[in-house]
């Protein structure tokens, strides 16, 4: 008797006897892509299994290449776009989809958004098992492109050539050459053309000896770098950074929020999610050079900040005591390590938490420490909805109710997102 045909939820016919069969590697199937996963890659299925395939958007029928196979899932290469999804648009680089730093610019802005919103209610529900997440409407960036005020190219230095400068391919670690960077602001892509010029001028020279790679930070010039360390920015230098019409020094080679134009409503939504009287004791954990605090201790009691750089902690105490802020302490270390050795052990009172951990999330460590410090209110800011996810799930166990998750799209064309969460202390209620 011949097996029954079905046909599954991409009109692929399949032989329901051979239905668990996986792909192989190198086959050539046609499928269509339901939705954009955390990561990048859109979401298709064939013959039951998901496939992740890059550079692709719902809405795209596509014929790929099985590029990977694994028992849950399989990964593929677009090979040709059969019926495009109407939420397609034109790339602006030319080096889309060779360059690995941006994976969105093939898709319309507005709909990134809603990508981007439903990708943090999956990870919440999914990884932070929240019914319903409360999130909101992402943020859109006033710039989708030009916006970065910061970036980071790899150098390669070969003997005989002229040096290559650019970011790291998509597909492997080599170095895709770079003359105009689409996503960074103007200043940016100037001063990559005088780095360049630079370079190879030392390389006619005959460059001697150093690194066969190196990587360099250039920086927008709206603040005006106050040192310059010159082309491998040697640590000590600083750079001044506007924002909401204050001027913050940070370390040259240290962190700043990377979208200018976005950082005063990113400071506005977590200022709006303390709401602070005046009366509270806050804790910027993870606090940089101070960008949060610096909007924040004015209408505090007090503030603390943490953070391990110690040169973003001597540059977040001048930052607050230039504007003649006199109610904040910062210590240098990691965050766990002063939660308990400083505040749990002399027993000090927190109000409120800023948290703004680095994309790996918090610790155990810091998650147990803050369940015995019980601040009121949490404001959980990341760039990481899958390890917020996590860390949120936890908090929750211990007594936090999640109150609020506001998107914010300070990485426009890219697979990134920053979400400032609010969380509320149950017995508070
Ligand atoms: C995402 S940045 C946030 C900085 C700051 N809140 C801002 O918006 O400019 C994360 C910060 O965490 C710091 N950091 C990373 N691991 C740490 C740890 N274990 N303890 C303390 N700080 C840490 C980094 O130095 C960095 O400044």
């Amino acid at each position: 008797m011949p097996s029954r045909m079905t046909v599954d939820s991409n009109g692929e016919k399949m032989n329901k006897k051979n239905a668990w069969k996986l792909p192989r590697i190198g086959q050539k199937v046609e499928i269509t892509i339901e939705s954009v996963a955390f990561g990048g890659s859109g979401i298709g299925r064939f013959a039951g299994l998901v496939i992740f395939v890059p550079f692709t958007v719902d809405g795209d029928r596509v014929e790929i290449e099985i590029t990977e196979v694994r028992q849950s899932y399989a990964k593929g290469r677009m090979c040709r776009i059969l019926k495009p999804s109407p939420f397609r648009t034109v790339p602006e680089c030319s080096l889309y989809e060779r360059c690995g730093g941006c994976q969105y610019q093939h898709i319309a802005y507005t709909h990134q958004l809603e990508i981007k919103k439903n990708q943090v209610i999956d990870a919440f529900e999914r990884i932070g098992k929240h019914p319903a997440p409360p999130v909101r409407d992402v943020i859109a960036s006033p710039m989708p492109y030009a916006y970065r005020g910061k970036a980071e190219f790899h150098i390669s230095f070969k003997s005989g050539r002229l040096p290559v400068i650019g970011y790291k391919e998509a597909a492997d670690s080599r170095i895709v050459p770079v003359s105009r960077c689409a996503i960074v602001d103007e200043s940016v892509n100037r001063s990559l053309t005088a780095l360049r010029g630079k370079l190879n001028a030392i390389s006619a020279a005959g460059r001697r000896g150093g690194k066969k790679e190196e990587r360099v930070i250039l920086w927008s010039d709206t603040g005006k770098a106050a040192v310059d360390p010159g082309v491998s920015g040697g640590r000590g230098g600083l750079v001044m950074r506007p924002v909401k019409e204050k001027m913050l020094r940070a370390p040259f080679q240290g962190f700043f929020q990377a979208n200018s134009a976005l950082v005063g409503s990113m400071v506005d939504s977590v200022i709006r999610a303390c709401a602070l009287t005046g009366k509270e004791t806050v804790l910027d954990a993870y606090c940089g050079s101070g960008l949060f605090s610096l909007f924040l201790a004015s209408s505090a009691r007090q503030l603390f900040g943490v953070d391990a750089d110690g040169e973003a902690v001597h540059c977040a105490a001048e930052n607050l005591s230039k504007e003649g802020i006199s109610n904040a302490e910062f210590f240098a270390g990691d965050v766990g390590e002063i939660l308990r050795h400083t505040f749990l052990k002399t027993q000090q009172s927190v109000d409120i938490v800023v948290l703004d951990p680095p994309r790996i999330g918090c610790s155990s460590d810091v998650l147990e420490a803050l369940k015995s410090l019980g601040p009121a209110r949490i404001i959980y800011i990341s760039c990481n909805p899958a390890t917020q996810a996590r860390d949120v799930r936890r908090l929750r166990d211990s007594g936090y109710i999640l109150r609020d998750l506001q998107p914010i799209d300070m990485f426009p064309q890219t697979k990134h997102i920053e979400i400032v969460g609010l969380l509320e202390r149950e017995n508070r209620i």
